[in-house]
């Protein structure tokens, strides 16, 4: 067919990445879908300067956030009616006659329509206003509101400057990113104020995403301790204080009824795992309320720099139901509502509409991980939601992994098998008792007796002492599976005394309760005492490292919640593990994500544990240490999330098929790297 010359005039097609883009109309389009040949057509006429002046302020409205949440998905919408020149980058797949594919593109380039229910629909955009516009570098520097990651800094190169109209925005010099990440790192070290760096690193994270990842990646023993424990226990409760951002997604009593909309309100659509807390227990500070937050933000930048889930895909939550913390209700910079807590149905309501729409919105293979959730919640919340959603507990099944590692380690010293032994847990809330449960299991799996047989030889002390079958009316009901018979015994050090157990676990968040003369009976018993001091931060913790290494006379083999120096006892080096949550959830997340699974079981849990314990080498038992060293952590996660992995194929809960044939290498394929990328 030849082109009338007012045709050509008219067809403004753009030839750009091997395809015909950006028709200006819906007829010059058919136009070209029915039988012109591309080749015919004229460049486009260049955009009229008064475009580009008024984009960009449009852009600026939408990166300071002042434009609408909820994005039209047309022209004729919100973007377009204010913004005129916007050109879209979302690709459109036609077939024949010039419609639409199917296949996995639901959306058609930014004409208002997405596919829904089977069919090509009008309605909301789920991408955001990001999705809309040109120089997506541009849209975020230098008002970085919408995320960061597309940001270099001084390392944006003088062809992206060009071509981003970055020009000028920046001074000359570009640096590579190491030499920004050495700057960075210096910066935090000037810092002295374990706070100063935490807002520092979380100002980072705001502004340059990979440049923050790279240098928590690189530096990770040395940041880990900033960006949690224990400084994230500082920063949460001066949260409101120190509040700059918004970081997370909040969802109040307020929101009944439209939690699914709250939800839809979030920037990323492709979510892979969330982290939700109601800031009833944070750490073993207690209530704090909508200020917990703090603790689903960094448990979610661990996933990122040390299992490697994409930024991106992962969402902090806090569900604010009031709090009982009277010093937050009377704190002027508070940052919750300001009530009570809410409890029973209104609770549970919440708690419904919240899991509910979590699957609605992003499907059942997202991982919902349940921290710092009351105990009394804690349990119920996961056996009310584990059989219908992906749900996971830290602070019971993680921490419940990292520990059982650290017995199976640290038996290579002692000898013998988890079955040999005698456990005494100091704390029986969801630590003491999710631990007790999994090295329960792994007894039972490795020595084939039944359950109950290998609970025999784990007993546990809480706030009223040692639990004992006469107890048994008055306790928990996840406690009284541990309810042996014996007498009454009130305190810890008559517990060890007549219990004589191999390990103390302490997680009752009462600090300095391992006292000398606990720590002296234990070595009077064993010769290698296990003593972990589980309790965070650190002014919780049962006992410190020296305080263990000292009066075991060096014997002790110790692990603790929060980080210690070396310790130098009798002319010889001590280097305390950290039982650190953070070597396994990770790993188990990143396991979980590259399987598709949609449950998790607890054979996936001790697979995680397993993985951990087998990567402590001999060279690390002959340093004394129980965990392999954290800076290479990220090996350690991509074993750990293989054996999650495969467990989830054997189980038959994974949905991604078919199953990779070396579940390390994928894994390890399937991690965020926060290296910096090309802009053309
Ligand atoms: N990997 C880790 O290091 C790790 C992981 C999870 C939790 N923790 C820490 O463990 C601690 C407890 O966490 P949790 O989730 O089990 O809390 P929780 O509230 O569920 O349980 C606390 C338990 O301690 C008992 N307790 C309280 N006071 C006591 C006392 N004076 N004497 C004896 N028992 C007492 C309570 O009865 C309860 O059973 C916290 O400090 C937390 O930070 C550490």
């Amino acid at each position: 067919m030849e082109h009338s010359e007012r045709q050509k005039k008219e067809c403004a097609y753009e030839r750009r990445g091997g395809r015909w883009r950006s028709p200006p109309t819906k007829r010059r389009r058919r136009h070209h879908v029915f039988g012109v040949p591309p080749r015919r057509c004229t460049p486009p006429p260049p955009r009229a300067p008064f475009m580009r002046g008024l984009q960009r302020r449009s852009l600026a409205r939408i990166s300071s956030g002042e434009a609408p949440s909820r994005w039209w998905c047309s022209s004729r919408r919100i973007v377009g009616a204010k913004i005129g020149a916007v050109r879209y980058h979302g690709r459109t797949t036609r077939g024949r006659r010039g419609r639409p594919l199917g296949g996995r593109r639901d959306h058609d380039g930014g004409r208002g329509r997405r596919r829904r229910g089977g069919r090509l629909r009008r309605g909301p955009c789920h991408r955001g206003p990001a999705h809309h516009s040109v120089g997506r570098l541009r849209r975020e520097w230098p008002f970085p509101a919408e995320g960061s990651g597309h940001n270099k800094g001084l390392s944006f190169t003088e062809k992206e400057r060009d071509a981003h109209y970055l020009r000028g925005l920046l001074p000359p010099a570009v640096l590579p990113q190491e030499l920004q990440e050495k700057r960075l790192l210096q910066n935090v070290r000037d810092l002295k104020d374990p706070l100063q760096r935490y807002m520092f690193l979380m100002d980072l994270q705001e502004r340059n995403e990979r440049l923050f990842y790279k240098l928590m990646i690189d530096n990770v023993e040395e940041l880990l301790p900033v960006v949690y424990t224990p400084t994230v226990g500082e920063a949460c409760q001066k949260y409101g204080s120190i509040f700059r951002r918004s970081q997370g997604l909040y969802i109040s009593l307020k929101d009944r009824g439209r939690v699914l909309e709250v939800l839809r309100n979030w920037r990323e659509k492709s979510i892979q795992v969330i982290v939700v807390t109601d800031g009833e227990r944070i750490l073993g500070l207690g209530d704090l309320g909508c200020q917990g937050m703090g603790i689903p933000v960094g448990k979610l930048a661990l996933y990122t720099a040390l299992g490697g889930v994409r930024p991106s895909a992962c969402l902090p939550i806090t569900i604010d139901v009031g709090t009982n913390n009277e010093e937050l209700l009377n704190d002027e910079f508070y940052i919750g509502l300001r009530q009570k807590r809410a409890t029973g149905q209104e609770y549970a309501e919440l708690l419904d509409e919240f899991m509910a729409a979590v699957k609605q919105n992003y499907g059942q293979k997202v991982l919902v991980q349940f921290e710092d959730f009351a105990n009394h919640n804690a349990f119920t919340l996961l056996e009310k939601y584990r059989p219908t959603h992906l749900a996971f507990n830290d602070d019971i099944q993680g921490t419940a992994a990292v520990v059982l590692a650290g017995l199976i380690a640290g038996l290579k010293f002692v000898g013998g098998t988890l079955a040999d032994h005698t456990f005494l847990f100091f704390g029986a809330g969801e630590a003491g008792t999710g631990i007790a449960e999994l090295v329960a299991l792994e007894i039972s799996m490795q020595s084939k007796v039944s359950q109950e047989d290998a609970r025999k030889n784990i007993w546990l002390v809480d706030s009223k002492g040692l639990i004992v079958s006469s107890r048994k009316d008055s306790i928990q009901p996840f406690k009284k599976l541990y309810a042996h018979e014996h007498e009454p015994v009130k305190d810890l050090l008559s517990a060890i005394k007549d219990i004589k157990p191999t390990a103390l676990i302490g997680s009752a968040g009462v600090g300095q309760s391992f006292t000398k003369e606990v720590i002296e009976a234990m070595s009077s018993i064993n010769k290698r005492p296990i003593i972990l001091a589980l309790s965070n931060p650190t002014s919780r913790s049962e006992c410190t490292a020296e305080q263990a290494y000292s009066w075991s006379q060096g014997r002790a083999i110790f692990g603790s919640g929060s980080p210690f120096d070396p310790v130098k006892y009798n002319e010889k080096l001590f280097v305390p593990a950290q039982a650190n949550n953070a070597y396994i959830f990770p790993g188990f997340g990143l396991g979980v994500v590259i399987s598709g699974a949609i449950r998790v079981k607890d054979d996936m849990v001790l697979a995680a544990a397993e993985g951990l314990a087998e990567q402590v080498s001999s060279e690390h038992f002959d340093k004394g240490l129980i965990y392999p060293p954290f800076s290479s952590i990220r090996k350690i996660s991509a074993n750990i999330a293989a054996r999650v992995a495969a467990k989830a194929y054997d189980l038959g809960l994974a949905s991604h098929l078919p199953r990779p044939r070396d579940l390390v290498k994928y894994a390890e394929s399937c991690m965020y790297s926060p290296i910096y990328r090309s802009y053309r």
